[in-house]
Order: structure tokens, then C-alpha cells, then sequence
């Protein structure tokens, strides 16, 4: 089993430096992982991805040094069980909101008599289908938990949730925690701001990794300074959306009328 080098490196506080992928494809995830990236998120919250996609993605990023995160939808250990299964090895579950929550997630990655996952190792890519020596007793050593905070519930508990043994890692959502503060849509707000970078710290005090997503490049500096130590920095959904518009432009007529949004189906 080869060793995990995204975790040792966030243990470490080494900055990873990350990319979010929303487009659902191994086309594009595998474009993503030879761009020099640490790390890919690949969304299972807001992207269209199944167990089925994720793998395919999986497969993708496989040969390349960039480490796949995978975020299942909801902190599910039956879920996380399946996502272990096909060979995820770094998790960053959403909305977590206590430490007993933590306890749980922490448990759902490890087999018992320390956890609840259930062995199906005979069956999973995760072992390489039992091709890798001994993977019921080490795999533990190789999986990252990263746990999102990102609520006011969360905020309260984030030195507790931290500090939990088996989590690596804590990442502050900046959107939903916006919203959560009552400024929706609006996280370069002085409050969510302040909460963030207060987040940053208490949980470089517990010991633990910092991470979050944030586009602005001088705020994704300002994080790293501050501590944090995986931090992605883009989608490939905005790099695609904002980059078409931007070429269409450069060769569309001024007096052109601009281009019509799609119908709103949805
Ligand atoms: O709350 C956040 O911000 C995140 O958790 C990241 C977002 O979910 C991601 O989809 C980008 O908007």
C-alpha cells in the first residue's frame, strides 16, 4: 500500500494546494490532475457524481502525484463505507456540526474493534482485491479525515471537533458558513472573515490541518500565512464557465447584444 503523502504532508503543515472538481468527468479530472495541483476535490455535495462516477474519477487522477479528496454528500457511514471500499483514501465530510458527530465519522472509517466499517475487503479496490498485503490492519494509517465546519453550531465546536483522535483535518466552508452568519452569498464579509480566520486558528491549536476553498487569491495567500495547509483555490466548473465567456467576448461584436442566459428550466 503505498503511503499517503497528501496526509503526511497536511500533518506536517505543508501547504497542498488544490483544485475543485464539479464536472463530474474523468475526462476532465484526469486534464486536472497533470496541472500541477496537490490535491482534487472531487464533489459528491453539489456535483452531479455517484459512487460509479467517483470511481471513474478515481481511476483518472490514479497515475498522476495529485491526491484525490472525495466530499460524499452527507457524513453517512454506510456511504463512507462504499467510498473506502472503491479506494477513496482522503474523505472531507460535510456540515459537521459536534464532536460526537466527529466520533462517529472518525469510527466510520475504522474497523472494528475501534470502528464500524464494514470489511469487505475481498471485493474492493481499496485492497487492490486483496492483493495488498495485510490492508485490514494498516489501512487505517492511510486514510485522511478531513470534516467540514461551516455553521454556527460547528463554530462553537470546532476546538472539540478538532481535537477528536482519528480526524486530520478541519475545513471551513465559506459559503454556507456566510450563510449561516446571516450574509449569504457573501463571504468576503468582515464577520464570516473574522470566523474564519479565528477557525484557522483554533484548530492549528488543536494540531490539526486547516483547509478551505477560496478563489481570491490574495485571501487564499492570507490563509496559508495564517496556518492553513489545504487550500484549494479554484473549480474547473468557474475555470471552464468564466474562460468560455471570456474568449466569446473577445470575438463578439461590440454592439452585439450579449449573450442570452439559458432558459430558466430549472
Ligand atoms: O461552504 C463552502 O464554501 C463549501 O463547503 C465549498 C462549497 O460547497 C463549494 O461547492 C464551492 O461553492
Amino acid at each position: 500500500m503505498s503511503a499517503n503523502m497528501f496526509k503526511a504532508a497536511i500533518a506536517e503543515g505543508r501547504p497542498q494546494i488544490g483544485l475543485w472538481q464539479a464536472l463530474a468527468s474523468p475526462y476532465t479530472a484526469e486534464i486536472c490532475a497533470g496541472a500541477g495541483f496537490d490535491w482534487l476535490l472531487i464533489d459528491g455535495e453539489h456535483a452531479p457524481n455517484d459512487l460509479p462516477l467517483i470511481l471513474s474519477q478515481l481511476q483518472a487522477v490514479a497515475p498522476y502525484d495529485a491526491e484525490a479528496v472525495v466530499r460524499p454528500p452527507v457524513g453517512d457511514p454506510v456511504l463512507i463505507k462504499q467510498l473506502l471500499d472503491i479506494g477513496v483514501r482522503n474523505l472531507l465530510v460535510p456540515m459537521v456540526e459536534s464532536a460526537a458527530q466527529a466520533e462517529l465519522l472518525v469510527r466510520a472509517t475504522r474497523y472494528p474493534p475501534a470502528g464500524i466499517r464494514g470489511v469487505g475487503s475481498a471485493i474492493g479496490r481499496a485492497s487492490q482485491w486483496n492483493r495488498t498485503r495485510n490492508y485490514l490492519h494498516r489501512a487505517e494509517e492511510e486514510i485522511c479525515l478531513l470534516l467540514q465546519v461551516e455553521s454556527v453550531a460547528g463554530l462553537a465546536a470546532i476546538t472539540e471537533i478538532a481535537a477528536k483522535d482519528g480526524v486530520d483535518g478541519v475545513f471551513i466552508g465559506p459559503s454556507d458558513l456566510a450563510a449561516a452568519l446571516g450574509h449569504l452569498g457573501d463571504p468576503g464579509h468582515a464577520e464570516v472573515q473574522k470566523a474564519i480566520e479565528d477557525g484557522i486558528a483554533k484548530i492549528r491549536e488543536a494540531g490539526k490541518a486547516a483547509g478551505i476553498l477560496i478563489a481570491d487569491e490574495a485571501l487564499a495567500r492570507r490563509y496559508l500565512d495564517l496556518g492553513a495547509s489545504f487550500v484549494a483555490v479554484g473549480t474547473d466548473v468557474t475555470i471552464l464557465a468564466r474562460g468560455a465567456e471570456a474568449l466569446a467576448r473577445r470575438f463578439r461584436s461590440t454592439d452585439a447584444a450579449p449573450a442570452a442566459g439559458p432558459k430558466q428550466v430549472y
